[in-house]
């Protein structure tokens, strides 16, 4: 249970998970959260080969096939999928940490994996959607990003038009046209969603103590 010192009443941490196609922007926002510490990230592990940029451990795990597929059929995964022609999967126990020391986790999956969290925890899983302002500007961004090659690039765009069919499955959607303004978006539904009722816990005590209490 996370718990603010001050605080007489404390919250159960959630799952916040965050899909779009890819280039909309989800692994930047995704990690401009955890920078502000409101999450930690959860690492996926995935056979993709890395890029440029990315660091082990950082990014990604980058693991083989062959390591895949045990991790996932000793169910060390939570969820897993093949995405883009690779397989990626969140591993199970830093989840379990995270939540049981009370912070949230946020998530970079797609919507298939989402729909396997959303199924094992469904109280605790809150799910936002970012597209893109235009699919130009979604081809855009995959090019000036500059890290996967044309044919990547080609097939993440041919992929783009079913997974943002599947909008409709999330509780939020953000438009990401201005990243400033984006952020703030997220930041906004993580602070609602922190105070959902049913998120609290100790609230019935703390208002019972509050009514019990006489007036001089
Ligand atoms: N609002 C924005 N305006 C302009 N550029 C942006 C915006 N948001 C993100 N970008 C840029 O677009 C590129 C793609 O963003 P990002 O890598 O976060 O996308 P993604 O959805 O995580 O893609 P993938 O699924 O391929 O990992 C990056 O170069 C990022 O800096
Ligand atoms: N179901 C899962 N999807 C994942 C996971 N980690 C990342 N992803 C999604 O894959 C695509 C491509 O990612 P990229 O880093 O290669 O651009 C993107 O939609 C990610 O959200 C995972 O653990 N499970």
């Amino acid at each position: 249970m996370s718990q603010d010192p001050k605080s007489p009443v404390g919250r159960r941490g959630l799952i916040l998970i965050l899909s779009s196609p890819s280039g909309a922007g989800k692994t930047t926002l995704t990690r401009s959260l955890v920078e502000e510490r409101a999450g930690a990230l959860s690492i996926s592990v995935t056979t993709r080969p890395k890029r440029p940029s990315e660091i082990e451990g950082k990014h990604y795990h980058f693991i083989d096939v062959e390591e895949f597929k045990a991790m996932r059929d000793r169910d060390e995964l939570l969820e897993w999928a093949e995405v883009h022609g690779n397989f990626y999967g969140t591993p199970r126990k830093p989840v379990e940490r995270t939540l049981a020391s009370g912070q949230d986790m946020v998530f970079d999956i797609d919507y298939q994996g989402t729909r396997q969290v959303r199924q094992k925890l469904p109280d605790d899983v809150v799910t936002v959607f970012v597209l893109p302002p235009s699919f130009k500007e979604l081809k855009a961004r995959l090019e000036r990003r500059a890290e996967d090659a044309p044919d990547v690039i080609a097939k993440r765009l041919a992929n783009a038009r079913v997974e943002m069919e599947r909008w409709v499955e999330y509780d939020y959607v953000i438009v990401n046209e201005d990243l400033g303004k984006s952020f703030q978006s997220l930041k906004a539904i993580q602070t609602a969603e922190r105070l959902k009722r049913d998120r609290l816990v100790g609230l019935s005590d703390f208002v019972e103590g509050l009514l019990s209490e006489k007036l001089d």
